[in-house]
């Protein structure tokens, strides 16, 4: 079975959110990945993650004024300034935490602007320039419209499309975040587009379809993805990027099941 991350922005809300990093280790994980860390300081974070033993595979760099509705930067042309800012503030979180991969959400553009593709492509080749000196990867996420509307990177294989072309440009640190939540929903066919993208992809996220709950409780057969991302080999992590349909603690029974081998969850 793949290595499950917990999703300490979604999972455990019953609790503060540094509070929330004792309570995955408690649950037995031992990564964690979330959206922003950036009300608290890295050394903070960094501690929790000491603390409990916690490996951080990843978060979101900062994505402009989130309450305001802005879902990132990278493909807006009049916020480079921003980004590249972002990218820094990002970057000393990764150094404090040791996390080896950023995702660098795009924003609310049209897919076809012209000018917000060639704004993306800028931010993206600073990004990787930027974090390739450190060693870590950068990802990008096609985020499904229905979950995120107006979002500019909005389709699975454009977006592979688009980490070859910049991965044979030299951004070898460029990656793909695969989220099959986001998958099934935009194209479904998950575990063939797992397998033929397996190259790129640097990071996957899990969650039920269409409720976005706990693995197994929606229209996908996770366990069988699991399976296969065992049989393609994939070392990666897992994001559970869910919403518990209870308390986190008590919607779990998943992962023993996984455990377990058990053919569904
Ligand atoms: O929503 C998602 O699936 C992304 O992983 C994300 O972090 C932006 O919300
Ligand atoms: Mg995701």
């Amino acid at each position: 079975m793949p290595r499950f991350a917990a999703n300490l922005t979604l999972l455990f809300t019953e609790l503060a959110f540094l509070d929330r990093f004792e309570a995955a280790s408690r649950a037995g994980f031992t990564s964690v990945e979330f959206l922003f860390p950036y009300e608290h300081s890295p050394d903070a974070i960094a501690a929790r993650l000491a603390a409990h033993g916690l490996d951080l595979v990843l978060f979101n760099m900062p994505p402009g004024d989130w309450m305001a509705g802005e879902r990132g930067l990278a493909a807006l042309p009049d916020r480079f300034d921003e980004t590249t800012a972002g990218v820094e503030t990002a970057l000393a979180y990764a150094l404090a935490t040791g996390c080896p991969r950023l995702h660098m959400m795009a924003g609310l553009a049209d897919g076809r602007d012209s000018r917000a593709g060639q704004a993306y492509r800028r931010s993206l080749r600073h990004a990787a320039g930027r974090l390739a000196e450190h060693g870590i990867d950068l990802l990008i996420e096609p985020i499904n419209r229905r979950s995120m509307p107006g979002y500019f990177l909005d389709d699975v294989d454009a977006a592979a499309d688009l980490v070859a072309e910049l991965r044979a440009e030299g951004l070898a640190n460029l990656k793909l975040q695969f989220d099959i939540f986001h998958c099934q929903i935009l194209h479904g066919d998950v575990t063939t587009r797992l397998t033929r993208l397996l190259p790129l992809i640097g990071h996957v996220q899990v969650a039920s379809v269409p409720a976005r709950h706990e693995p197994g409780t929606g229209e996908v057969n996770d366990a069988f993805v699991f399976a296969e991302l065992d049989r393609l080999g994939y070392s990666g992590s897992v994001g559970c990027e869910y919403n518990p349909r209870g308390r986190t603690e008590d919607g779990l029974g998943w992962l023993s099941a996984c455990a377990s081998g058990r053919a569904r969850i």
